[in-house]
């Protein structure tokens, strides 16, 4: 195992949410398990207990490393570029999969390397998540929700990734609120993608990503 790429169809789908998850079932089978969120907006420094890269840290069971998963953290709830901007920064590509790169030559079994918003979105005024994931040349994990019109969101992300030679490794269907049954939308949606696994992942205190930690210690 190395590294995933924690990309998402859209923002607020679910990756912090599944990768947290998936954090605690490696960290349960004995896997050395990191993170790192190059970049996240939408930071309040002055509580920032609810973000991405706290969320991250308190699954790795780490509190302090926040700063060390999210080195780059602005305030504005903005794509990346606008955020940081707004704080007298500009944010480049080649910056941002440097700071991966250095992630990724850590000490672990797996990397969870979260984007910012979904495949297509911004990260900096040239370059969306899909830029970074192929300068990565790293598999992804796509995380999608369930709401009325995920699959239109997780058929296009997938075609965007596999025109860039993209592997996927696996998908999860985050279960989203006021969606149709979650159940019924994942099979929907197989019908149209049958190479990639689908996991879901329900709105249900007791759900773990048991399963699909076991399917990626496989290999991918
Ligand atoms: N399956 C689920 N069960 C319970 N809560 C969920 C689930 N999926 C998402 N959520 C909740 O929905 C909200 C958005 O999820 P999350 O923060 O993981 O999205 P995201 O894709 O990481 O967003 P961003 O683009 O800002 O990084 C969070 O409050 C999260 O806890
Ligand atoms: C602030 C938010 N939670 C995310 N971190 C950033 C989402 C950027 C989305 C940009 C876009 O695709 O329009
Ligand atoms: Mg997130």
């Amino acid at each position: 195992m190395s590294a995933l790429f924690v990309a998402g169809t859209g923002t607020d789908v679910g990756k912090t949410h599944v990768a947290c998850a998936l954090i605690r079932a490696l960290k349960a089978r004995g896997l050395a398990v990191d993170a790192f969120k190059p970049v996240v907006s939408g930071f309040d420094p002055a509580d920032p207990s609810g973000s991405d890269p706290a969320r991250l840290a308190e699954a790795l069971g780490d509190p302090a490393a926040l700063p060390r998963i999210s080195p780059r953290r602005y305030r504005a709830p903005l794509a990346p570029n606008l955020a940081a901007r707004l704080e007298g920064d500009v944010l480049r590509i080649d910056d941002l999969a440097a700071d991966c790169r250095a992630a990724l030559a850590g000490a672990h079994d797996l990397l969870l390397v979260e984007g910012a918003g979904g495949v297509m979105s911004p990260l900096t005024d040239q370059a969306t998540n899909l830029d970074l994931i192929a300068a990565l040349d790293l598999p992804v994990l796509l995380i999608a929700g369930s709401y009325l019109g995920t699959i239109s969101h997780v058929l296009t992300a997938l075609i965007a990734l596999r025109a860039r030679g993209v592997r996927i490794a696996a998908i999860v269907m985050s279960e989203s609120l006021d969606a149709p049954d979650l159940v019924q939308t994942a099979d929907a949606l197989r019908a149209f993608e049958r190479e990639t696994p689908i996991f879901l992942a329900p709105r249900d205190e007791a759900w773990d990503a048991g399963e699909l930690a076991d399917h990626l210690a496989k290999g991918f």
